[in-house]
């Protein structure tokens, strides 16, 4: 149903089956001609100066613009890595959406989820699937009532979003290195070596949507669902992760004929250090459906492809060597493979090291020239797999109140 609402006259197989960069650009051609002086893209995110960001935020505090405020200020936040940018952001955020514990200070986790999770082990509430990294398979999580439920949620706040076409946008700097796809953008662009990292304007989105394979993500704020909020105080039971040190949920929807799989990816955010406040330490994906063919979560490096049953959750370590490393561990690697029949949706969940003010809090707004609360196709492209690329519809910012 939501496939046909939002693709009226599309095929699912043969939209993923022409997102090659040639096609792409015949498309952009076909339908969204390029008149004198416009772009197929929205202006570049990061090019900007700290300067120039300051000037714009302060235009648009004047404005009470303040989505793009804070957007602004994560930009800056972003480049400067300043703690000034987030106490900004979150300010303005807060005006916006209800927002936890934000006023907390940010404090370490202490290293009870080791202790928590080998309990669950113990009990035989949890099993061990690899010791580096750290990898677990988390029984029972929630009872199939709960699982009706939530699922329930899931399609409830799926509907919200409607008919309404997305940004498409792609992530990395990373596309130029992509010989298909850099020379897309340079033509879109109309210079060459201009890169591969931003938003396609609208008509130019509007253009292409269909025909890029995708899966979805639908995130739920801390707050939002009592049901989802239920859950988080049994993850913190079994896992000993805390609410507080955790990003929002986002429910992750897979569906055969949309061909979108994840590729090999690290969940590390910048591959940093474990301490760095947005660094997913760990993620925690719990199974809302089992009844398909293909999905399976794959950990290439490990020789492990895991498909877990209904209600029960995996969860693992993305900083190592062994507990406590503080480096992005390679074999943490993983993926999500295509699903060839039925639909898999998982419930996903990363929690740092520092605890989070704001990210289960509210959205994160970051992508230039996209409407208010327009979903949007974003592009990720994997490490050495440049033939791979991983696109995602997130609806992001579901109006607060849905019931
Ligand atoms: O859906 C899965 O099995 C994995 C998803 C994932 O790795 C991600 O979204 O980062
Ligand atoms: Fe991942």
């Amino acid at each position: 149903m939501q496939e046909a609402k939002r693709m009226p006259s599309e095929s699912c197989s043969a939209a993923a089956a022409s997102f090659t960069p040639s096609a792409l650009a015949a498309l952009l051609r076909e339908h969204a001609p390029l008149h004198a002086g416009e772009s197929h893209v929205t202006g570049p995110r990061n090019s900007l100066s700290s300067n120039e960001l300051i000037r714009l935020a302060a235009a648009a505090d004047e404005r009470g613009d303040l989505i793009s405020a804070a957007d602004l200020h994560l930009d800056l936040l972003e480049l400067t890595r300043s703690d000034t940018y987030t106490k900004s952001a979150t300010e303005r955020l807060q005006k916006l959406y209800p927002m936890g514990d934000a006023s907390r200070v940010s404090r370490n986790h202490s290293d009870t989820f080791r202790t928590a999770v080998e309990q669950s082990v113990a009990a035989g509430k949890a099993e061990v699937l690899s010791a580096s990294p750290p990898l677990y398979l988390l029984h029972d999580v929630l009872s199939a009532t709960e699982v009706a439920d939530l699922r329930g949620v899931v399609a409830r706040r799926r509907d919200l979003w409607g008919a309404s076409h997305p940004l498409v946008c792609f992530q990395h700097d990373a596309f130029t290195g992509h010989p298909g796809l850099t020379h897309a953008f340079d033509w879109m662009r109309g210079r060459p070596g201009a890169g591969g990292r931003g938003c396609f304007a609208q008509a130019a989105s509007r253009a292409t949507y269909a025909h890029v394979p995708w899966s979805e993500s639908l995130f739920v704020y801390r707050g939002q669902e009592a049901l989802f909020d239920g859950i988080s105080r049994r993850v913190q039971e079994m896992s000993g992760l805390h609410d507080t040190h955790a990003y929002s949920w986002q429910a992750l929807t897979y569906e055969a004929g949309r061909d979108g799989g994840y590729a090999d990816h690290t969940d590390c955010e910048h591959a940093a250090d474990l301490l760095g406040r947005g660094e997913r330490m760990a993620t925690l994906l719990v199974y809302l459906t089992d009844d398909f063919d293909g999905g399976e979560t794959e950990f290439p490096k490990l020789g492990l492809k895991v498909k877990p049953p209904v209600g029960s959750a995996l969860l693992f370590y993305n900083f190592g060597p062994g507990w406590g490393g503080r480096a992005c561990s390679a074999e943490a690697a993983h993926r999500s493979n295509r699903v060839t029949r039925g639909s898999k949706v998982v419930l996903q969940r990363w929690h740092s090291y520092q605890e989070q003010p704001f990210l289960a809090g509210r959205p994160i707004l970051s992508q230039r020239g996209r409407r208010p609360f327009q979903p949007v196709v974003s592009c990720d492209y994997v490490s050495g797999l440049r033939t791979n690329v991983s696109c995602r519809w997130y609806n992001s910012d579901v109006p607060w109140t849905t019931a």
